[in-house]
């Protein structure tokens, strides 16, 4: 397996090229937008950025965010000017399956009002039909669970509860989550209304329409793709 660490630094570094001074930035979550909080971090330290204000996607980047001196406010009805993150899957189109690291609701929340939302990934995540290569996590409240389960499996049968030990996995907002085994080639703009609509799921990870562009690295450069 190669080492994709420098590749997912690389777009993150493109990404991080778009960001300045006075921004309201939304940082996204996981191993590759982790990269580019830190990268915003270092330019605040040196001066090079000022007047920087983060809107943390989850626990997790909140706390690194502070860690490398950034100043992080709440969501609020503000616009933000630009949101950087990883992503599971992007089409060609620049459809998304975003939330394996389990941020998605939040994601959503902050990206939905950002000007731009700039994707940065590895080109492992390049798939020709969104469900090619990653589930789909779908975000459900704990009461009565197991029925929401059973209702998704009908909508989408293969799938499962995330439940990496005893326990199942529990979001930053306290709920679980579902991972969808998708069919490639389904119609996703009718599968999100359907899950949107059923009963027990607060959010999915079809990002669609939102991102504006996706710096993607391979070992032979950082590929841009626009929508
Ligand atoms: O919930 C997690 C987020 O949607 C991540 O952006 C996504 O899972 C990609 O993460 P990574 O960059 O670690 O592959």
């Amino acid at each position: 397996m190669p080492d994709l660490e420098p590749l997912k630094k690389e777009a993150a570094l493109r990404a991080v090229a778009l960001v300045e001074s006075g921004m309201r930035v939304g940082l996204g979550t996981g191993s590759t937008a982790k990269y580019a909080i830190e990268e915003i971090g270092r330019r605040v330290q040196s001066g090079a950025l000022t007047r920087i204000v983060g809107v943390a996607t989850s626990e997790a980047s909140d706390a690194l965010a502070r860690e490398v001196g950034l100043t992080v406010e709440p969501l609020d009805p503000r616009p933000l000017d630009i949101a950087i993150d990883g992503a599971d899957e992007i089409a060609p189109n620049l459809d998304l399956i975003k939330g394996l690291g389990g941020a998605l609701l939040r994601e959503k929340l902050t990206e939905m009002q950002s000007r731009r939302l700039i994707i940065i990934a590895d080109h492992s995540k390049l798939v020709t039909q969104i469900g090619e290569k990653a589930p789909l996590p779908v975000e459900i409240v704990r009461f009565g669970f197991l029925s929401t389960v059973e209702r998704l499996r009908q909508i989408v049968p293969g799938g499962r509860l995330r439940q990496p030990g005893a326990q199942p996995y529990v979001t930053d907002n306290g709920n679980y989550i579902y991972d969808a085994q998708l069919r490639p080639g389904s119609d996703i703009a009718a599968l999100e209304r359907e899950l949107k609509g059923t009963l027990g799921v607060v959010e999915t990870g079809l990002f669609l329409g939102l991102a504006e562009r996706a710096f993607v690295a391979s070992p032979d450069g950082v590929q841009e793709l626009t929508r």
